[in-house]
């Protein structure tokens, strides 16, 4: 027999089972994983114990996943675990150790080196962590030079599907693909001016294709390949340039050299719209791509003319249209028409999530205090998965097969369309007669003469809100749960509290002070247990990164508040002092961004009837004697669409909901809003448009490099950038942050410019927060002095 004429393909290989997931929760349904993680950093469990605790979990994920009703065969089971991080997970997978951490990766296991990279220790800086995409996980940012080696590392992912085999399931590995992975990289340090990260994409390309050689040969049938860049306007590149790179990496991994072999590969392009992409992602040397049908579309004139069918001719598309971000249950019927469109158009159709279940909980079971009625319309991600294998067999058998399930969920929605709470005709009428004049306020000038009484010097000094949440505040607040202690105990717990925070900002000698935030487990939680339309859960974690976890509040019918909310501490704060204590709320897009929300109307609608809700609690505030209120919009940016196209329409309704929470207020009353990052370039349009008399913003790290947009934009009202950066203990000293304060006052005018940290101070301790703040308003007094 003569050689192969052209490469080893998987022709051959079985298709895809018709169900499939993109990725589970890797915590663990009891947080498992944080607590085996976070004892292994103490020193109470060895690597060994560690190790064993996380094999035990990915086992039961596996088995789990079968029971639920994915095939236990053909690669449906997703190997979708992670210590810490899946971007981390690639780096480590390509050994991409940045130069800066090669010491660590010489001596230490592989992974203590892991944890190094995440972590840092003595003598390194993490590697940076932001934001995934549009949602609230953040990433391990890859750093990459010229320089920085590369080397195929398939070892743990050789192991997990050598765990699998064992338990009789062919499981598929899954990997973050070259492209995502480089656009999301940053350039070293020590990268040569010009470098971008892109620029090895051929030479990643290749160590993919060593990975995915020693997987096929570890008898691996299917590898799963995650391009979330495919939807995003908001990377490096434009969209059509990362198609572009994308179809480069894929031809040349979907035919390796002549003799070398692969598994399948299903590329996947999660989070967004991959429609104006589709046809030609299926004519890649690719066995399966998955397109996100919750947040996307189809290309509906290529499904109708055939062109779609021509390009996925050999190629199966994994119809994601359950939906991995949210925790309803999904309308079956109208699933099942989508994935049956697709099919019928000669297209071979797996049915699949629109992204992986990592962004929800594990299980609706697990929550005994929920409302049932409320309960019975949720699915987490084990309910989504047998929503999943349940639209499988309808497209395999046809709908008749499954019409009792059908029927079920649609009884679900009917139920959930009309029950008590969904719509409440008040909430509906105060909404519907909003007019543009409730979204605007007195002229800027105006206002700042109206304030003058409030009696704020220039360079005026600050905190962001929150003080250090100690030890005996979080056992209180446990006490009160557990109903150890009354709510007599626990309010006067706060007051002593709250009192203790104002004595100690007079002594520090701030101009502005806040009442510390010590009552407010979350800042979207509490606002949720206090708001109707809330419900919040007893277990439903999702990972936010790392070790760290939240529990968003799922916000299920119309929003309303029954009573003051913030009032009472604010209040009390302000009768202790002579200086003004400032009200302190979260805004609407925030408690959006951090919750579950509604998905049976527009965000912008929901986003409205928070922002009403605010509007009478600063009305409230207001009439209580609060001058200052600051409404936080930390996630303003986190919730801007990938989607270029989508962007304004955003912006336009995010914007109006925070100027109808804020507008009610009368000029005399300073209204603030604090967002905790640097890079709002995209959004300085939007950020002037909230139009509030002072925005607090992060600006430490980047030493002030904010400034200078936004006096080229032209910003005319006050501006806190932050000059002392709280994300660690450091204690950065009076000269420190005064020359911080000095690039600032260079470039903006004294009475605008406010001084401030980056962030609220919940995560210090008070010994360097005292310290640190003690050190700020000695250095606001310099500049003011000079
Ligand atoms: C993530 S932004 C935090 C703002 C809040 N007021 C705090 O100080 O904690
Ligand atoms: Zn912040």
């Amino acid at each position: 027999m003569t050689a192969p004429a052209h490469p080893v393909t998987p022709t051959g290989v079985a298709p895809l089972p018709q169900a499939t997931i993109l990725g589970y929760p890797r915590i663990g349904r009891r947080r498992e994983l944080k607590r085996a993680v976070e004892a292994f950093w103490k020193g109470k469990i060895s690597e060994e114990q560690l190790r064993v605790t996380a094999r035990e979990l990915r086992a039961a994920t596996r088995a789990r996943l079968v029971e639920l009703g994915l095939p236990a065969t053909g690669g449906a089971v997703p190997e979708s675990f992670s210590f810490y991080d899946q971007v981390l997970d690639a780096t480590l997978a390509l050994g991409a150790i940045p130069s800066r951490f090669a010491d660590v990766a010489e001596t230490g296991s592989d992974l203590a080196s892991y944890f190094a990279l995440a972590r840092g220790d003595e003598s390194h800086q993490p590697l940076e962590m932001t934001k995934w995409f549009d949602t609230n996980y953040h990433y391990s940012v890859p750093e990459l030079s010229a320089a920085t080696p590369l080397a195929a590392n398939a070892a743990a992912l050789v192991a997990q599907l050598a765990e699998a085999a064992e338990q009789g399931i062919e499981s598929r590995p899954v990997l973050v693909g070259p492209v995502t992975y480089l656009l999301l990289a940053k350039a070293a340090d020590d990268a040569a001016e010009g470098f971008a990260p892109i620029d090895r994409l051929d030479e990643v390309v290749a160590v993919y294709g060593e990975l995915l050689a020693a997987l096929a040969a570890a008898g691996a049938r299917w590898v799963q390949l995650d391009e979330p860049a495919l939807v995003s306007d908001s990377l490096s590149v434009p969209r059509a340039e990362v198609l572009a790179l994308v179809e480069r990496a894929y031809t040349t991994l979907g035919a390796p050299a002549v003799g070398a072999a692969r598994p399948a590969i299903l590329l996947t392009a999660p989070y967004g719209d991959s429609s104006a992409a589709l046809t030609r992602l299926g004519a890649l040397p690719v066995e399966a791509v998955q397109a996100d049908l919750v947040r996307g579309t189809l290309p509906e004139e290529a499904l109708a003319d055939g062109s779609l069918a021509a390009a996925f001719a050999g190629t199966q598309l994994v119809a994601g249209v359950v939906d991995g971000r949210n925790i309803w249950r999904t309308d079956l019927r109208a699933a099942l028409a989508l994935a049956q469109r697709i099919s019928d158009a000669g297209i071979a159709t797996v049915i699949g999530t629109s992204n992986s279940l990592q962004h929800v909980p594990h299980d609706v079971a697990d929550e005994t205090k929920l409302d049932a009625r409320l309960a019975s319309w949720l699915a987490f991600a084990d309910q989504k998965v047998t929503q999943v294998a349940t639209l499988a067999r309808g497209l395999a058998e046809g709908a008749a097969a499954i019409e009792a399930e059908l029927a079920d969920t649609e009884a679900a929605l009917a139920d959930r369309a009309g029950a008590p709470g969904v719509r409440d005709a008040r909430v509906r009428e105060r909404a519907a007669a909003v007019t543009s004049a409730d979204r605007s306020r007195a002229d800027e000038g105006a206002r700042r003469d109206a304030q003058r009484g409030i009696g704020v010097p220039e360079l005026a000094t600050t905190t962001i809100g929150s003080f250090p949440q100690t030890t005996e505040i979080r056992t209180a607040r446990a006490a009160f749960v557990r109903g150890e202690i009354d709510q007599a105990a626990y309010d006067g717990f706060l007051r002593e509290e709250i009192a203790r925070v104002i004595r100690l900002q007079e002594e520090i000698g701030l101009d502005v002070l806040v009442h510390g935030e010590a009552e407010r487990n979350d800042m979207v939680q509490y606002f949720a247990e206090l708001l109707d339309g809330f419900a919040v859960t007893e277990n439903g974690w999702v990972q936010s990164y790392g070790t760290r976890a939240t529990r968003p509040s799922i916000l299920w019918g119309d929003v309303s508040r029954p009573a003051p909310m913030t009032v009472a501490w604010s209040a009390y704060a302000q009768s202790l002092t002579e200086k003004p204590v400032k009200g302190m709320l979260t805004g609407p897009v925030t408690i959006l961004a951090w919750s579950f929300v509604r998905d049976d109307q527009p965000l912008a609608d929901t986003a409205e009837q928070v922002a009403l809700a605010l509007r009478d609690e600063i009305d409230d505030l207001v009439a209580a004697g609060i001058t200052i209120v600051q409404v936080d919009e930390p996630a303003l940016r986190e919730l801007l669409p990938l989607d270029a196209d989508r962007q304004a329409a955003y912006l336009d309704w995010s914007v109006g909901s925070f100027r109808l929470a804020t507008s009610g207020a009368a000029s005399e009353v300073q209204i603030h809003t604090h967002l905790c990052y640097s890079e709002f370039g995209e959004i300085i349009g939007a950020v002037d448009g909230l139009d509030a008399d002072v925005t607090s913003i992060e600006a430490a790290r980047s030493r002030m490099d904010v400034v200078d947009p936004l006096g080229d934009h032209g910003y005319s009202r006050g501006i806190g950038p932050g000059v002392y950066d709280i994300h660690s203990p450091r204690v950065p000293s009076a000269a420190e942050q005064e020359e911080l304060i000095r690039i600032a006052a260079a470039r903006i005018p004294g009475e605008q410019l406010w001084v401030n940290p980056d962030c609220g101070l919940k995560t210090r301790g008070y010994e360097e927060t005292v310290a640190s703040l003690t050190n700020l308003v000695q250095a606001a007094r310099a500049v003011r002095g000079a």
